[in-house]
Order: structure tokens, then C-alpha cells, then sequence
């Protein structure tokens, strides 16, 4: 049974075989760096309860700065000088914990495109019984062997797999494997490590968009795979609230001094409320509206804010990415352009996004109709995320 289950994302090692000059699991894949997908998709299982990260020696530091909210929630330990001793590290991290899960997966950092699809394969294996469980493929090349240059025998390839991570193991027995391991040659996985204490390992099925990046050319390879599972998306949102005496005047998340305020059932911040309808058009999952109802008491007064990170986390949990979102902000009065640079910044945070993928503009109706009459004011927006095509 399995009662609780933590993920291991290895990304201690050196990526030298990559020849990128710095280690590959940092590199940027799909917008974000490579360790980040593992990451997101192992969060994203509902099985999984906690996920360990392992980073280089004194890489604790660097790696919240490049997750930024990634980071939030996750344990960073580090690793050690073989991908064994990374995994030791995590298992002991774990072990020294609170609460010590039944079961762990253990999984490279270099392997980005994990489909959940593994990991329900795995965790059934283990509900069947198995102490450790990898997922494999079969070969499709024939098999030789090299002599000096010259082809020696072929070699059966029938009964010959290739294994991937994850590998998801019983706790106590992949900690015991470790502790107790003595032998004079470094394993290559977990898996061997568990079978050589006499435990079988039960194969199930991997998938090819689990291969590994391990030579040069396989980033650019995977940054294809990655973009063609992709599907881009694009919504719009619009939003006008009443300017009215005697109320705060937030915008872009962020607060204005002015005369005025805008009036609305939460903070009314016209610009975030475009922008939600905007992510929310691009899932094609309603609107504002619909999960805000303007009409339950809850909402009265509430920070917009709270609104896009709900949207923001909906485009997390369809397994997407947001890319970049644009915002006009229309009315005569306040100046938006002393406060733009505040916007992009707070809105950036929300979205976890880098700033240069988050535009605020502004422009006015050159006094004609409602906000040029300065009764209101209006904001459109334009959101663009990617999606996958299948999970
Ligand atoms: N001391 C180590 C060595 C490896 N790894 C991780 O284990 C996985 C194994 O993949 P591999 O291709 O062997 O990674 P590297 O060791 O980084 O590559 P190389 O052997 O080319 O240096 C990677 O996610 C890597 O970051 C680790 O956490 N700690
Ligand atoms: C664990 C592993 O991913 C299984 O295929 C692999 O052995 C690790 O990478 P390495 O190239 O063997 O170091």
C-alpha cells in the first residue's frame, strides 16, 4: 500500500558528457531551466506528497534564485560526488525528517519530459507488491560489440532493455540498499542496488519522451520534442470598473495614490481582472465571474491578486506555462507611466514570470466616451501560454 510517497529530483551532477560548459540540468528548456520540468510534473501528480531536490555542493542558495516561487516548498539538499551519494544524501534527508514516506521515486533531473502516465504505471506496480519498480524500453538498433574499431558479435538484443527513471522503490529498503552498500563498483541506479540486496524489480513500461540528455545535441533535440507536444494558446480579456470618490485605486497589483478609486465588488483592479480573463480564455475555463461570483459575500473587498494566482495556478495544473501577457490600461487620469515599471514588477512576481515577458501599456480615449469622461477605467489584455498536446 502505498500510504505516502516523496519524489527525488537529482540535478548534482556535472553534465560533462553534454559539453555545455555548465551543468545541463540549469540550461533553459521550453522558458525554463531543465531540473524546473521534473520539478513541476512530479508537484503536479496528486500521489505525491513531497519532493526533495538535490543541486551541486553550496548550490543551495543558486538554485531558490533560479526557481524563485518554483522553490517554494520544496526540500533542497546537497548532493554528493556519484549520483549514488546525491541519492544518499536525499534518502537521509528524508529519514531525518518528521514523517518518513512509505514509498520513494527517484528520478534524473536530465530526464525533463516525465509524463504522469510513468508514474501511474509505477505506483501501480508498487500497489501490486514490488519493492522496486523502473520503467524500461526495448532496443531498437542491432547490438555489437566493438573490437578496436572492427564489429565483433552481434549481441541478442531480444531480452536487452533500456531503463529510465523515475525508479520507484519501498523507503526502508532503498534506505537499507544504500546504507549497505559496499560493493567496489559504482552503480549506474538505484534498481541494481535494491536487486543486489535480492529484491525484484518489476519492469513496466517507459516512454521515449523520457530519454535522457546526456550528449551534445540533445538539448536542441528535446527543446523540439518539447515544443512540438506543445500547443500555443492565446486569450483576451476585457474590464471597465467605476471611478468613484472615496475608494483605494489599485492597479496592476499595485496600489496609486489618486482622487479616486475604482469601484467593484473586490479591490476592482481593472488591469488584473483583464488579465485573469485573459489566462482563463486561453484554458477556455470561463471567466472572472464564473469562479468569483460577484455575488458571494467572500469576495467582498478581496485583493485581486488572489484572483490571478488562482489563474495562474489552473495554467500550472493543466501541466502549461505561461509566456507572456500584455496589458493596455485605458483612462485620462492617473498617469499610468510613473507606475508602470511597480506593475510590471508585482505582476511578474504573481505570474512567476521574468519581467520581460510582461508588458503594461497605456493610452486614453482622447476624452470621448466613458473613461475619457473620466467616469471609468478599462483595460484589455492579451495572455499567450502553452499547453500540452497529451500527457
Ligand atoms: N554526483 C551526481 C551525479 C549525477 N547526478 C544526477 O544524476 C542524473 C544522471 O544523469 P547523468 O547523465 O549521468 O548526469 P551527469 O552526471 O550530470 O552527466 P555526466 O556523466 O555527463 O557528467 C542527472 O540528473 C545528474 O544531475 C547527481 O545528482 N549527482
Ligand atoms: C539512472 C539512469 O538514468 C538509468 O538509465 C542512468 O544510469 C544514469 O545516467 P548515467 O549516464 O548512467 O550516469
Amino acid at each position: 500500500m502505498v500510504s505516502s510517497l516523496a519524489a527525488i529530483v537529482l540535478a548534482a551532477g556535472r553534465g560533462s558528457r553534454s559539453g555545455a560548459g555548465s551543468p545541463k540540468q540549469f540550461r533553459l528548456l521550453g522558458g525554463q531551466p531543465v531540473l524546473a520540468h521534473s520539478i513541476e510534473a512530479m508537484r503536479r501528480h496528486d500521489r505525491i506528497d513531497r519532493v526533495v531536490l538535490v543541486v551541486p555542493p553550496g548550490g543551495i542558495d543558486e538554485a531558490r534564485t533560479l526557481l524563485g516561487a518554483d522553490a517554494k516548498g520544496l526540500t533542497i539538499v546537497e548532493g554528493g560526488e556519484t549520483r549514488r551519494l546525491s541519492v544518499r544524501n536525499a534518502l537521509e534527508a528524508l529519514a531525518a525528517g518528521d514523517s518518513t514516506p512509505s514509498h520513494v521515486l527517484v528520478h534524473d533531473s536530465a530526464r525533463p519530459g516525465l509524463p504522469s502516465s510513468v508514474i501511474n504505471r509505477l505506483i501501480a506496480a508498487l500497489e501490486a507488491g514490488a519493492a522496486g519498480t523502473m520503467p524500461v524500453l526495448p532496443v531498437a538498433d542491432t547490438l555489437i560489440t566493438d573490437q578496436d574499431g572492427l564489429s565483433g558479435d552481434t549481441v541478442d538484443r531480444a531480452p536487452l532493455r533500456r531503463v529510465q527513471t523515475p525508479q520507484a522503490f519501498d523507503f526502508p529498503a532503498i534506505l537499507t540498499a544504500h546504507r549497505d552498500w559496499s560493493a567496489p563498483d559504482e552503480p549506474t541506479d538505484d534498481a541494481q542496488m535494491l536487486r543486489a540486496l535480492g529484491h525484484d524489480i518489476a519492469l513496466v513500461e517507459g516512454d521515449p519522451r523520457l530519454d535522457k540528455i546526456t550528449y551534445p545535441g540533445d538539448h536542441e533535440r528535446m527543446e523540439r520534442q518539447l515544443g512540438a507536444a506543445m500547443s500555443v494558446r492565446v486569450g483576451l480579456g476585457f474590464d471597465v470598473h467605476r471611478l468613484v470618490a472615496g475608494e483605494d485605486l489599485w492597479l496592476g497589483g499595485v496600489q496609486i495614490p489618486h482622487s479616486h478609486g475604482l469601484f467593484g465588488h473586490s479591490d476592482a483592479d481593472v488591469a488584473i481582472h483583464a488579465l485573469v480573463d485573459a489566462l482563463l480564455g486561453a484554458l477556455a475555463e470561463g471567466d472572472i465571474g464564473s469562479h468569483f461570483p460577484p455575488s458571494d459575500p467572500q469576495w467582498r473587498g478581496a485583493r485581486s491578486a488572489q484572483f490571478l494566482a488562482f489563474a495562474v495556478e489552473r495554467v500550472r495544473a493543466r501541466g502549461g506555462r505561461i509566456d507572456h501577457a500584455d496589458l493596455t490600461i485605458i483612462c485620462e487620469a492617473p498617469k499610468i507611466g510613473p507606475h508602470r515599471d511597480a506593475m510590471r514588477a508585482r505582476l511578474a512576481e504573481l505570474m512567476g514570470l521574468p519581467e520581460d515577458r510582461v508588458s503594461v501599456k497605456a493610452t486614453t480615449t482622447e476624452r470621448l466616451g466613458l473613461t475619457g469622461r473620466g467616469e471609468g477605467i478599462a483595460a484589455q489584455a492579451v495572455a499567450t501560454i502553452s499547453l500540452p498536446e497529451r500527457k
